[in-house]
């Protein structure tokens, strides 16, 4: 049964969206969601008053198509738990879970499964590989469940072995592979399904570093490639910045900052993310737009030029070589100017002055050359000058 939503606005542009969302295990775990003297208690606090653990708390945010949306958190903050709560692997205790604009609480079991064989993939921590089975085999384990013909899916399994790199592995054992080659396979068997979202769950947590980073490009070659829907689930930060669109940082069970990893690392929402976020190498992470500032009435402004999207670490070079500021542009329009100095203070590791970053506001008007008022733009403001909240992000729906 396909359960459509009344308001058809609701995650009108999402792919998937979860509104206060909620998992508590434990005796009359339904009680809490509702009740505000229990839902409002901190997790250590309502376990010992009723023996009752949120592992997921109060959470909305939604996933755009084609996103990377990255679940970050340290253990036991409740990762695993959310992620099997999307296709109800786990039943959430309250909340709503927006699929396609199909409300997925009220679909029933049979469609749950059509909704977990055609549209998701899960990839696994342990791989979850059928030993006896060959690579070959293993990858075209679910188009055999779905009832495919042998050719079909051979042909499909053979397609997506060579898009993860393991064309000439197709009648090994997983045992015969390594652990970066069984975690191939398991991203090879969910994509055969040629599902709408991959959800990964920790998937490279189990191997060696080296490998690990291996498998991290890979994925985002794959994203480049497949272009396909992904939540991914991590507690590792590196991982989440390298692969994430955008980032939700989780403690204990609760959303604690939804944005981009710039963000989160220029404009930490709380100590926790601050902390969380200390030994990342800002230059990495953060790109121009935080440090561009007004020139100054005696600045000649005929240095060299850069988009405000270049990474800080890319544009140190320049910046400190040249006998100008730099000139920070977008199409044409002179956002404000780059130096030494804010070059140098996100090297050394200092926090940007204003903790901001510039956005363009849509639809900004394009000035060739001319000086635009840059502090009129500068602020805690996303897109079209919207408020950001500090955990749903930016206010991306139409004001009208
Ligand atoms: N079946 C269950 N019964 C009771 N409590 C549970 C159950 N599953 C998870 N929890 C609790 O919910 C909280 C969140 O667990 P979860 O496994 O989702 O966290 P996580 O962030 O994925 O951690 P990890 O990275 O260690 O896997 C933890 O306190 C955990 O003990």
């Amino acid at each position: 049964m396909t359960a459509q939503l009344e308001s058809p606005e609701a995650g009108a542009d999402a792919l998937l969206s979860i509104e206060g969302l909620w998992k508590v295990f434990g005796p009359k775990a339904g009680r809490v969601p509702h009740r505000p003297e229990l839902a409002g208690l901190s997790r250590a606090e309502l376990y010992r008053r009723t023996g009752c653990t949120a592992a997921v708390r109060d959470l909305s945010f939604d996933v755009a198509p084609g996103e990377v949306f990255v679940v970050m958190g340290l253990s036991g903050s409740g990762k695993s738990t959310l992620v099997r709560c999307l296709t109800r692997l786990i039943e959430p205790t309250a909340g709503r879970i927006v699929f396609e604009g199909e409300d997925l609480r009220a679909a029933d079991e049979k469609r749950l499964r059509t909704l977990r064989r055609s549209k998701f993939s899960m990839v696994f921590q342990h791989f979850g590989l059928l030993p006896h089975r060959k690579v070959i085999d293993n990858v075209s384990y679910g188009l055999e469940i779905r009832g495919e013909s042998k050719p079909d899916r051979r042909r499909r399994a053979h397609e997506v072995i060579d898009l993860v790199g393991l064309r000439g592995h197709e009648n090994f054992y997983p045992e015969q592979l390594s652990g970066g080659m069984q975690q191939r396979v398991g991203l090879a068997r969910a994509l055969a399904n040629d599902p709408d979202v991959l959800l990964f769950d920790e998937p490279f947590s189990a191997l060696d570093p080296l490998i690990r980073r291996e498998m991290q490009t890979e994925v985002v070659r794959l994203h480049r490639e497949v272009g396909k829907t992904m939540v991914f689930i991590t507690h590792d930060l590196s991982e989440a910045l390298k692969l994430g669109d955008r980032i939700l940082l989780l403690r204990d069970g609760a959303p604690v900052q939804l944005g981009t990893g710039d963000e989160l690392v220029g404009a930490p929402a709380d100590d926790y993310v601050r902390e969380f976020v200390r030994d990342v190498p800002r230059a990495d992470v953060l790109t121009l737009r935080w440090i561009v500032r007004q020139p100054r009435p005696d600045e000649q402004l005929d240095g060299p030029e850069l988009g405000p999207d270049v990474l800080v670490r890319e544009a140190t070079r320049l910046v400190l070589e040249a006998d100008r500021p730099v000139k920070v542009v977008a199409d044409g329009q002179l956002l404000g100017v780059v130096g030494d100095e804010e070059i140098l203070a996100v090297v050394a590791d200092k926090a940007p002055e204003s903790g901001r970053r510039l956005d363009l506001p849509a639809g900004a008007r394009v000035d060739a050359g001319v000086t635009a008022p840059v502090d009129a733009r500068l602020g805690t403001q996303g897109e079209a000058g919207r408020p950001v909240d500090p955990v749903r992000g930016p206010d991306r729906r139409d004001p009208a």
